[in-house]
Formats: structure tokens, C-alpha cells, sequence
């Protein structure tokens, strides 16, 4: 029998499925990661002992249902960020039912400006899965706040590589990290802050 946290992510699986194939707007699809992207977060927060995490791009909450998961078995919690209030509110309702909600910390607001308030290198491991476009301003602040050995995962690597050049040029250009592409669902592209640099 599955355990209540794997039924709901079941059932958001479903969820997001119907509800996105209903709708084209992005403000109203889910846009999920797929459940082998969520097995690997799972795996790359539980191998690498990452207590600090922070996600940007919440949706309904399904990806950091596997973050937090993961962060319990780390020590960690998973701080999240989602500028819609629609799916803030949807989110808020997922993380009150898994029975993780001590080890998430969600947050409403545009990533850009939350991004400027977190501490320099204090984050171990950030997924990024928000609004593509945005991501080449980001990238500053990005790599400010992952600490030395920190490791960057972005989704979409594969499915929307045209789109995705831009930045990942960008990253594979800093000589402070480290990166690779891993044909994981839609395509996760890691890349590892140098332990050197602080
Ligand atoms: C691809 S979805 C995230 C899916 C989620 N990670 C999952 O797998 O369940 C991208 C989300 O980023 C949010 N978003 C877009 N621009 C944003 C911004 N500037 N700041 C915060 N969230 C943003 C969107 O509202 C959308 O919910």
C-alpha cells in the first residue's frame, strides 16, 4: 500500500497532467517535473547531505515534495519561491497535506527580489525551475548565494535547449563551476560551485 506522501504525489501527478492538458496559459498549467526528475533530487539532496535548499519555481508544490522528503533525512529544510498567488495558494494546500510542512518554507514573491535577500554562499543546493527568460539576470545573484561546492540543478535543460543556451553558455563560461548535462526527464543541467571559492 502506498504511504499517504506517495499518494498525493501520485495524485498531483494526475492532477497536473488533467489540469495542464486543459489549459494553455502557463499562469493555469502546473508544469510539473517528472517523477524520475523528482528521484533524482531526491538522490542529489540525500548525496551530497544538502541541509540548505532553495527552490525557485513552487507551482503546485510537486518538486519539493521530493526536496523536502530528501531534507529530512538531511537535516535540512527547503525554502521555496512563487510569484503567482494562484499557485502559492495551491501549494500552501499540498505542503499542509504531506505532513512535510516543518521542512518547507514558501514563499510569495518574485525569485529576483528574493534572491537579493539571501545570505552569500549559504545555500547547498538550488533547483531552478521558474521562468527561463529570467535566468541570465539571475545568474549573479545565483552564484552568490550557493556556497563553495554548492550545486545548481535547472530543469527543462533538454526539452527547451534553444531556449536554455543563453544561460547555460553562461555557466559552463564561469570558471567556478563545474557542469554537466544529464538526461534525466526533461533534461537536468548540474553544474558545481568550485570548493575553492568563496
Ligand atoms: C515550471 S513551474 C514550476 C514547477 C514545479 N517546480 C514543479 O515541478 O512542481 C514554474 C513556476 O515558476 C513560477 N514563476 C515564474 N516566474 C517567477 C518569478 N519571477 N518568481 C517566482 N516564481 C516565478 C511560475 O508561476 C510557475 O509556477
Amino acid at each position: 500500500m502506498q504511504s499517504p506522501l506517495e499518494a498525493l504525489k501520485t495524485e498531483l501527478e494526475h492532477f497536473g497532467e488533467k489540469n495542464d492538458n486543459a489549459y494553455s496559459e502557463r499562469s493555469k498549467r502546473m508544469l510539473n517535473i517528472t517523477r524520475d526528475t523528482g528521484e533524482f533530487l531526491s538522490v542529489m539532496v540525500r548525496a551530497t547531505a544538502a541541509r540548505h535548499i532553495l527552490e525557485i519555481g513552487t507551482s503546485n508544490g510537486y518538486s519539493t515534495l521530493w526536496l523536502a522528503e530528501a531534507a529530512c533525512t538531511t537535516g535540512g529544510s527547503v525554502t521555496t519561491v512563487e510569484s503567482s498567488a494562484y499557485k502559492a495558494g495551491l501549494a500552501s494546500d499540498t505542503f499542509s497535506r504531506s505532513g512535510l510542512s516543518e521542512y518547507v518554507t514558501l514563499v510569495h514573491d518574485d525569485a529576483g527580489a528574493t534572491l537579493t535577500r539571501v545570505t552569500d554562499a549559504s545555500i547547498d543546493l538550488l533547483f531552478l525551475d521558474s521562468e527561463r527568460s529570467e535566468y541570465r539576470a539571475w545568474w549573479d545573484q545565483i552564484r552568490r548565494v550557493l556556497r563553495p561546492g554548492g550545486l545548481l540543478i535547472v530543469d527543462n535543460a533538454i526539452s527547451h535547449r534553444e531556449q536554455m543556451t543563453p544561460f547555460l553558455n553562461l555557466v559552463e563560461s564561469d570558471k567556478d563551476f563545474t557542469s554537466i548535462l544529464v538526461p534525466v526527464g526533461k533534461g537536468e543541467f548540474l553544474a558545481v560551485k568550485s570548493a575553492g571559492d568563496a
